[in-house]
């Protein structure tokens, strides 16, 4: 049956695990996305997700036919999959996006680099077909960040009656990042979104950068008054009528009712306990990332390591509960950036650590139960990233907090725009100025801390995923 309500992602709201006696088990998908779609879909429940098949048990559930409600997985081949997702999603994209490029030594854009955008342009293209495939006359149509990119444009041309929207979870880069690219596919790029009839992000930051970068390709900005919530991006394409499309932003915040549910489950109240017992009557500064170079995780253990020089009086008396989960291992510099984070924790707790004292503890595990005990346990929270579409962590951490948590935010996280007042705010790059924050934020007095951790909570909970995913389909049937 055709849908009205289309929703594209690389990751869909489940995965498959293959048992030995070949059976295949569905499993809820992880990450931030897919945790905020599934909850916002789940009042839709006529809606159809459109996901890639990711790991070989997903393919064999294609080839088998089994499927569940709601949800179509595309079994896209492994090396085209591959040259799309670890080629150019994760490995070019992505650090454009977050400005990670390592620049005496890249981006290189090559030969090997042409054949992985080939393998995205088919890989955009398979999602195009399906949508195409699966839509109703009309239908609404919300693609989902950097891996689609392509996708916009290209249903546009196979179904003009769709109503399309692009929305980008990460940053998105400044012109200059975006100019690295070269002038054909920074092209294909632009014009691939431009299909779209509204364009989100999470902040202003983002979307300005996107309407600033729609200027080097013949597509000009008409920027309102800056509260807006939405712009035009008027544009023509050589050879087609002028169209525009709007570029909106959509913060999107926590379910205070279901993540407080979740964090007071008995699994979590254990994990707690067993936590208060490692850190004693010391005080927590608590951080939770995947381990990703956008997090700025060697940044924060280095502005931890000279809070204890600058400041010995913390010495014994406060413990860093760092939650560095593997993420991306398949790509050696995430590989690396995992080593490196251990390495350096490592170094840490050999300078600083007593016999009674380990200055930090670091879990590398995928471990949610953990973590939302950690946010609960909390006294401060690092979340430092140097560039980063919103960052839910500085959300969740006041919505669970049991007696209020200071938050020290980087300016390079989307949260900062709706959470900069009561944050102590810190440039992600200034080690010394992150160390002071922390000094200032284990300092803070406990009735201050509780204000600004109801303020904060408000502010995170101000869009939750729900109202998130009807605001954005509301503009789409007006637009
Ligand atoms: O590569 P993965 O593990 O699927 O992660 C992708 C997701 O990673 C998240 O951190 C980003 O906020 C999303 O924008 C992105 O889609």
């Amino acid at each position: 049956m055709a849908s009205q309500v289309l929703v594209a992602a690389n990751r869909g709201p489940l995965s498959y695990e293959l048992g030995d006696d070949g059976t295949l088990t569905a499993r809820r998908g992880g990450g931030g996305l897919v945790s905020g779609l599934s909850a916002a879909l789940a009042r839709q429940p006529e809606a159809l997700w459109i996901c890639a098949a990711l790991s070989d048990a997903d393919r064999e559930a294609v080839r088998r036919g089994v499927s569940e409600t709601g949800v179509r997985m595309l079994d896209i081949d492994p090396t085209t999959y591959d040259g799309a997702y670890n080629g150019i999603a994760n490995s070019v994209l992505w650090f454009t996006h977050h400005h990670l490029y390592d620049i005496p030594r890249e981006p290189v854009f090559d030969a090997r680099f042409r054949q992985q955008w080939d393998a995205y342009a088919a890989y955009n293209h398979a999602f195009a077909v399906a949508l195409a495939e699966e839509a109703g006359e009309g239908a609404a149509v919300l693609v989902q960040d950097y891996h689609l990119a392509l996708v916009p444009g290209e249903l546009r041309e196979l179904r003009p009656d769709l109503r399309i929207s692009h929305f980008t979870h990460t940053p998105w880069a400044s012109p200059e990042f975006l100019g690295m690219l070269p002038d054909d596919i920074r092209a294909q790029l632009l014009w691939g979104m431009l299909g779209a009839d509204v364009v989100g992000f999470h902040t202003w930051a983002w979307a300005e950068a996107f309407v600033a970068g729609a200027h080097i390709d013949d597509a000009s900005g008409s920027a309102g008054p800056a509260g807006d919530r939405r712009r035009g991006v008027r544009h023509r394409k050589a050879g087609a009528d002028a169209r525009s499309t709007e570029v909106a932003v959509y913060p999107l915040g926590v379910d205070e009712d279901e993540l407080r549910a979740l964090a007071h489950r008995p699994e979590v109240n254990d994990k707690l306990a067993a936590l208060r017992t490692e850190v004693g009557d010391r005080k927590a500064i608590v951080r939770v990332d995947r381990t990703e170079l956008s997090k700025n995780i060697i940044r924060g253990l280095l502005a931890y390591r000279e809070l204890l020089t600058a400041h010995p009086e913390w010495r014994g008396r406060v413990v860093h509960l760092a939650s560095a989960y593997p993420s991306r291992q398949d790509l050696e510099v995430y590989r690396s950036y995992t080593q490196a984070v251990r390495e350096l924790a490592e170094r840490i707790n050999e300078e600083f650590g007593t016999r009674d004292w380990q200055p930090v503890l670091v879990s590398v595990k995928d471990d949610f139960a953990r973590s939302l005990a950690a946010y609960r346990l909390a006294d401060v929270a690092l979340v430092n990233p140097v560039r980063d579409g919103m960052n839910l962590v500085a959300k969740e951490i006041p919505v669970v907090s049991d007696a209020g948590c200071a938050l020290v935010l980087s300016t390079g996280a989307g949260a900062y725009g709706e959470l900069r007042e009561d944050a102590l705010t810190v440039n992600p790059y200034d080690v010394t100025a992150t160390a002071e924050a922390l000094h200032a934020a284990l300092s803070m007095p406990a009735g201050e801390r509780l204000e600004r951790t109801k303020r904060l909570a408000a502010a995170a909970t101000a869009l939750p995923p729900t109202a998130w995913f009807t605001a954005q389909l509301d503009a789409l049937r007006e637009a």
